[in-house]
């Protein structure tokens, strides 16, 4: 259990330390709780320790622990989060920053995927989140920084999509030589059009790959295998996949390639790293695609650079503005230029659907699923993205009387000598502590000690000035 989940400045301004100690106490079980039988213990331990006899911790009262998972976050991951006891709530859409806002204050852990913007005017109303689930790969849409200077870790699924992603990627490339959904939406039309002008096998043209990472360099095994000469460009020296060649620079890249893709996250530096400049200097007739981010192309130059000819044909499925949920709202009020857009040729647009397989959100449901439970529950940090990644081994069942103490505080000399004198009338099992940036995190197992003494842990944790959140686990 954890004593208590979390209590940030503005949430002490609502409820006394007092109070909210007495409230936790009161509704905290002390005893162990069973997990539940259709749980298995390697999700709760992330694997990382599978003693047979492992004691799971738990945060206090399971069923106080409160959830909502935004944008149709898949059953793999509903039903890990249910079968703990927590209260789960479930929304198929994204939700409107002040919706958001009203939701949010209550919960303790929210699952989201790319829509949903927690910006620190979102995460300042979340005065008891511990912990954000993005069940996705990007993060961009969380402020980290915020999130960890207030103690909420933010976990995601750095690949689980990636192969969905590249698998697009490959259809879009044969699509556009072909001018496929041209020739499809023709005939849906009723009209006959069987051309071969500017209709191309892909075998021997080269593919340029901008960001080398879990995509790109998939995406590069997957197009040499149909005979394309992959080069890609990263800002970090990568080993090259087969055949493939890293160039130096994006301009090499762009004057060597037919087909352009765009695999970088979204940051400072790549927004619009794809505008009127780097369309010129792509090849006359070349294609481009984006499946990253929509700020990564600019897409007034990129209307420009088609209705020219320059470019022969372009795939989107990501754009500057998003909506929230499925329905007509792929227009103009949206993003200026969407009816530009959509009276394009060879352009094929696509609703964000690079990640959208079953198989893809099956595994994220459940990667990022076991991560907030064992975060809940344990305090692991494990591929946490931006607290230091902490772990300890699990408690037994042999070893009644421990409790986990979770300690998260601003990175400042003598913090460790005041959180050793507080734990240092208990016997102190094993501890960590590692840094990022501003932010420590701290996790001790401490045996022999009663609910009055954690109590007393817990405040005196509580009352240090490099505090910035504290949780007990037992
Ligand atoms: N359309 C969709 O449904 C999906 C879109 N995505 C997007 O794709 C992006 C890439 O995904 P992954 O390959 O998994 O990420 P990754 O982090 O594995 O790889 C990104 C690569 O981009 C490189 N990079 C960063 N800044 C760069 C710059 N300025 N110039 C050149 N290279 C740069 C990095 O060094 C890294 O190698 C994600 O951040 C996400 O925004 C991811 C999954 C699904
Ligand atoms: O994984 C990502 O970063 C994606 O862009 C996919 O996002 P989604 O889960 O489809 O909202």
């Amino acid at each position: 259990m954890a004593f208590p989940a979390r209590h940030t400045n503005n949430y002490q301004s609502e409820l006394t330390l007092q109070q909210v100690s007495q409230r936790t106490l009161s509704t905290s079980p002390t005893s162990f709780h069973s997990p539940p039988s259709s749980y298995g213990a390697s999700a709760l331990t992330g694997g990382a320790i599978s003693l047979a006899n492992a004691k799971h911790l738990k945060p206090f009262a399971t069923e106080d622990i409160k959830v909502l998972l935004l944008e149709n976050v898949n059953q793999t991951g509903r039903d890990i989060l249910s079968n703990q006891g927590y209260q789960v709530e479930f929304l198929k859409s994204s939700l409107p920053e002040d919706q958001l806002i009203e939701k949010i204050r209550d919960v303790h852990v929210i699952g989201i995927r790319s829509k949903t913007k927690l910006t620190a005017r979102v995460l300042k109303e979340a005065r008891n989140l511990i912990v954000v689930g993005c069940f996705c790969i990007g993060t961009n849409q969380v402020d980290l920084q915020y999130a960890a200077d207030h103690g909420i870790a933010v976990f995601n699924s750095p690949f689980s999509n990636s192969r969905s992603v590249a698998e697009l990627v490959i259809a879009e490339i044969i699509a556009l030589a072909r001018q496929l959904c041209d020739r499809s939406n023709e005939l849906h039309n009723g009209t006959w059009n069987k051309v071969s002008s500017k209709c191309w096998e892909i075998r021997g043209k080269t593919l340029g790959i901008i960001g080398y990472g879990h995509i790109g360099s998939q995406l590069s095994v997957l197009a040499e295998a149909m005979g394309m000469s992959v080069i890609f460009y990263d800002v970090v020296n990568l080993m090259a996949m087969g055949t493939s060649r890293q160039v130096p620079t994006l301009q090499a890249l762009l004057e060597e390639s037919d087909f352009v893709t765009c695999h970088v996250p979204e940051l400072p530096e790549t927004k619009r790293m794809i505008g009127q400049q780097q369309l010129e200097q792509m090849k006359k007739g070349s294609y481009l695609i984006n499946a990253s981010r929509g700020s990564v192309v600019d897409i007034p130059a990129l209307i420009h650079a088609m209705r020219s000819g320059k470019i022969a044909g372009a795939a989107l499925d990501v754009y500057p503005n998003e909506p929230a949920g499925n329905g007509d709202y792929f227009n103009d009020s949206l993003n200026p230029w969407a009816s530009d857009l959509r009276s394009l040729k060879n352009l094929i647009l696509t609703p964000h659907i690079g990640g959208s397989t079953e198989e893809a959100q099956s595994a994220i449901g459940i990667e990022v699923g076991q991560n907030l439970v064992r975060y809940v529950n344990e305090g692991i940090t494990l591929g946490a993205v931006n607290l230091p990644e902490v772990n300890l081994r699990s408690l037994t069942m042999d070893e009644p009387d421990h409790a986990r103490v979770i300690f998260i505080h601003r990175n400042v000399p003598g913090v460790l000598r005041k959180v050793n004198e507080i734990l240092g009338d208990h016997n102190v099992d094993k501890q960590m502590t590692d840094s990022r940036g501003d932010v420590a995190y701290l996790m001790a197992d401490v045996s022999s000690v009663d609910t009055s003494m954690i109590k007393d842990l817990y405040e005196r944790l509580e009352s240090l000035s490099s505090r910035i959140m504290t949780r007990i686990l037992y």
